[in-house]
């Protein structure tokens, strides 16, 4: 592959693992003592993408540059923080898996959240194209506040204003921002900082695509310099799970609706082993009439169905379609996520359905003489 251009910065070391075992840490920065400790946990993505053209942003390989040379191309990064660097994977995230992802939560809960935990933030590069679903996944499973920041890139390494260094520089500084604490997994892309848990991909090719469109940014960076709207909050209805004894994520298939969907393959996956399912309805949720009994067999089968929403933005309220669990706020992917996250830890169907719509609920039926 030819060499990314715009990560070709100081002389390439790529060291040995140094701190422990466990991180496996491949590329470690000089040591400065009064600078914060950054983890960086590299999977690939267009990120570390590379070309053989300049002008190339669509026709590219994910997942070429390693994580030293992904860091050494920013020097900047060690005048606000020292890094270590972990390769965790080297994929476009479009092939991220589960058992990635999962890794991903205990590398981060590790890093920063146990007694003994080594790092002030983690940063983790990831393709763009699943990111949301990998943010989330650690927005509700990583248990402290110290800051995890997701970063990708829309331009290969090797484009003209590739924005992979300047989005790697800005996710640092976020994360050992002392005002990044106890905000929840942060997005950084493109001059903006997004909370994981709203936060989705919304187009497909441009630079300014992550976006949660209702709550909107939650701050953004002047230059290298991160600034908040608001002061630190959580979204309203996010519950973080400890996941410390889950070794696997169960299998969760997603269906998505439209004029004429019957849902027939419902029956395949569930016979494939299928623990959940997720449809991407219509509008709030919406559901064919022809593919409802398909959709109440799967639940009769005991394996719960999540009805979100393909427009993305949103809620789905429960009510309607009853034997279905409504997802509330949660896009697709994101309900597929939390769903995985619920029957890992063995819930019910019953307690599946109280943590999707019990929030909600309690929210909207919240009565003011109560408090009066
Ligand atoms: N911009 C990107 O990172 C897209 C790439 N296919 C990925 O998700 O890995």
């Amino acid at each position: 592959a030819p060499l990314a251009s715009s990560f070709v910065g100081r002389s390439l070391v790529e060291r040995a693992p140094v701190t422990s075992v466990e991180f496996n840490v491949t590329y470690k920065s000089n040591y400065t003592e009064h600078l914060p400790k950054t983890l960086i946990l590299a999977t690939g993505g267009t990120i570390a993408g590379s070309s053989s053209s300049a002008t190339d942003s669509t026709a590219y390989t994910a997942g070429v540059v390693g994580i030293g040379v992904l860091v050494q191309a920013v020097p900047q990064l060690l005048n606000v923080s020292n890094i270590d660097g972990m390769q965790v994977s080297n994929v476009g995230s479009e092939s991220l898996t589960d058992e990635i992802a999962l890794r991903l939560s205990k590398l981060a809960n590790k890093a920063l959240c146990a007694a003994d935990a080594p790092y002030d933030a983690v940063v983790i590069t990831h393709g763009t194209d699943t990111l949301e679903e990998t943010a989330f996944f650690l927005d509700i499973t990583v248990g402290c506040d110290k800051p995890v920041v997701v970063v990708g890139s829309m331009r290969p390494s090797t484009a003209i204003s590739a924005d992979g260094p300047n989005n790697l520089l800005q996710a640092v500084t976020t994360a050992v921002s002392p005002n990044s604490r106890a905000r929840g997994t942060l997005i950084v892309l493109n001059d903006r900082i997004c909370a994981a848990y709203y936060c989705e991909k919304t187009q497909a090719n441009t630079l300014n695509t992550f976006a949660s469109p209702e709550p909107g940014y939650i701050g953004g960076l002047l230059s290298d310099k991160p600034f908040y709207y608001m002061g630190a909050s959580k979204p309203t209805f996010k519950q973080v799970y400890d996941i410390s004894n889950v070794t696997e994520l169960p299998h969760v298939e997603m269906f998505y609706s439209y004029q004429g969907a019957d849902f027939e393959l419902l029956n395949t996956t569930v016979a494939n082993g299928a623990k959940g399912v997720v449809i991407a309805g219509t509008g709030a949720g919406s559901l064919t009439d022809a593919g409802i009994s398909n959709v109440d067999a799967t639940v009769s089968k005991g394996v719960p169905v999540v009805r979100s929403t393909k427009i993305n933005v949103g809620f789905v309220t429960p009510g309607d379609y009853p034997n279905t669990i409504a997802s509330g706020s949660l896009n697709p992917v994101k309900s597929r996520r939390q769903l995985q996250v619920l029957l890992a830890l063995n819930k019910t169907n019953d307690e599946i359905r109280t943590a999707f719509e019990e929030p909600l609920k309690t929210y909207l039926n919240l009565n003011i003489s109560s408090y009066y």
